[in-house]
């Protein structure tokens, strides 16, 4: 059985102060978790002052975005090799925010993977659909080409010890999350495309759901097979509620 990964996504949210506190708030609230991996995806600013505050605790760190290229005259960008330098595990990829307000596509993205797994990360990939392709019945050929992306670019085995984030565009930020079963008819659709090329890493690749999960509804998300954790936003800026998050994936894998 995979083991649930929880990961928060800050944004472009936080301080100085705010970093502080809310790490603090988080190594105590999950000092007793074990089966499940956590994460935090701070602002490129703030990675290394969260890196000296995870210390000690089983939080790793993640990133929102990196450049694909490592180096040279690419202005107000970072690169995946300064990200590993600075102690960052995960590396969010494909964001929907990402797509829509830089223009990110496919192929874009698919290269960005490639240079993540090349520095030593794992690679989180968002991928989704927009409300108007939900409502026009096209949820799997969406998601089906962002990860063929990946998957004709790089080869099945990319998502080896790889993340993908199942993040349905009309469910972020907006407080109407997906259903349970809406959420695990997409999850396991996109772990048989998976299968179809290597069903040894179809089995193992962590699937997250995102999109307005938050304390009240993430028990009942993870009760189902092909959800293994979850990308959170705005729930990830409260450590009491980011807490319940974890621990209910947690209490789903230990049941
Ligand atoms: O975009 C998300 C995580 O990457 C989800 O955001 P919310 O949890 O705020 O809906």
């Amino acid at each position: 059985m995979r083991k649930p990964l929880v990961m928060g996504n800050w944004k472009l949210n936080g301080n100085n102060q705010m970093v502080k506190e809310l790490i603090e708030g988080l190594k105590s609230e999950l000092a007793t978790v074990t089966d499940c991996d956590v994460a935090i995806a701070p602002p490129s600013m703030y990675l290394s002052q969260a890196e000296l505050l995870i210390q000690g605790s089983k939080i790793a760190l993640g990133a929102q975005n990196a450049d694909v290229n490592i180096q040279g005259a690419f202005t107000g960008e970072t690169s995946a090799a300064m990200l590993k330098d600075v102690g960052v595990h995960y590396v969010i990829l494909g964001h929907s925010e990402r797509r829509t307000y830089h223009k990110e596509s496919n192929e874009l993205i698919a290269k960005k993977f490639a240079v993540v797994k090349a520095a030593g990360m794992t690679p989180v990939l968002c991928i989704g659909e927009t409300e108007a392709e939900n409502e026009a019945g096209q949820t799997e050929a969406v998601c089906q080409q962002q990860l063929d992306a990946v998957l004709n670019a790089l080869g099945s085995d990319a998502f080896n010890q790889a993340v993908i984030a199942y993040e349905p565009v009309w469910a972020i930020g907006t407080g109407k999350s997906a259903t349970p079963a809406q959420a695990q008819a997409v999850h396991q659709f996109i772990r048989q495309h998976i299968a179809k090329h290597d069903a040894k890493v179809a089995e193992q690749v962590i699937i997250q759901y995102g999109g307005s999960v938050n304390a009240d509804n993430a028990a009942e998300l993870f009760t189902q097979p092909d959800i293994d954790g979850a990308l959170v936003g705005g729930a990830s800026l409260k450590a009491d509620a980011f807490a319940v998050i974890v621990k209910a994936a947690e209490q789903a894998y230990k049941a």
